[in-house]
């Protein structure tokens, strides 16, 4: 996949649904939680805020989000894919207190008004969107002016360093074979080919400046696997 079609990522999330918490909690050994814990420290979400999980996916960060904005607030989860929002909105339903809606749509286009939400997150979206500056743009657009945003992903250390040995030993000689146990692997190589093309943590503190971010800090978490990059409106 040179060039990154929309319609084709949409269409491996609807296929790996199903099995994508369990692998996640699988390969991971259940540290993704803790990532993204992690992000949710800078977001610092509080009672009556209003917030975006952009690419939410399955929901979890968006019901736990919505844990946190009680009583008063609101939590949008968007998201391309139709499968994982069914997923999202069946977990939401077992929890019917929680301040959540859910959009299917494209996070480079959501459609919002600008300065709609009191912060936002993007766990997992930013390396799989056509164009990631684009996607800063958008998320900035719908930022109000001292809004926090952060945007969780894996982290593409130097291509010689340890870090980089050990997530490419990890993706082709755990990840995919678990994945091809369960007749995935085409999907889970797209891991390691987008993040081939995902820009490293300089550049999108970069890319996150010429979005309009007035500040962009990108963190190394996991021993530089996982990357939080940390955003103000
Ligand atoms: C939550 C995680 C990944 C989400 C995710 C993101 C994608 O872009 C995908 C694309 C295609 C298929 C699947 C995904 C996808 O699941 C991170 C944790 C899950 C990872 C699959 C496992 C990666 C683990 C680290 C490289 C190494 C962890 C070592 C640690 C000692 C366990
Ligand atoms: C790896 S999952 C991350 C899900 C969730 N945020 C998490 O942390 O588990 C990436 C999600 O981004 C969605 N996605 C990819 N491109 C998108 C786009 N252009 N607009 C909205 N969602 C998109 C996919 O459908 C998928 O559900």
């Amino acid at each position: 996949m040179a060039t990154v079609d929309p319609r084709q990522i949409s269409d491996l999330f609807d296929t790996i649904a199903p099995r994508y918490d369990q692998l996640n909690d699988l390969l991971s050994l259940g540290l993704h939680r803790l990532w993204k814990r992690q992000a949710l420290l800078w977001l610092r979400p509080s009672p009556g805020q209003r917030l975006l999980d952009l690419c939410c996916g399955t929901g979890d960060l968006a019901l736990l989000l919505a844990s946190r904005v009680r009583p008063g607030g609101l939590v949008l989860g968007l998201d391309a894919a139709a499968a994982p929002l069914a997923i999202a909105q069946r977990r939401a339903e077992r929890q019917p207190w929680l301040p959540l809606q859910w959009q299917q749509g494209d996070a480079l286009a959501t459609g919002l008004a600008d300065g709609w939400a009191d912060g936002a997150v993007m766990a997992y979206g930013l390396r799989n969107l056509a164009d990631p500056a684009a996607g800063l743009a958008e998320l900035r657009r719908l930022l109000r002016a001292g809004a926090r945003a952060v945007v969780l992903d894996f982290n593409r250390p130097d291509s010689a360093s340890a870090p980089a040995t050990f997530q490419r030993f990890y993706l082709r000689r755990l990840v995919v074979p678990a994945a091809r146990a369960v007749g995935l692997p085409d999907q889970y190589a797209w891991l390691e080919e987008s993040l081939a093309r995902f820009p490293t943590g300089p550049v999108q503190e970069e890319l996150a400046c010429a979005a309009g971010f007035a500040a962009a800090r990108h963190r190394p978490l996991a021993g530089g696997l996982m990357g939080l990059l940390e955003l103000q409106a």
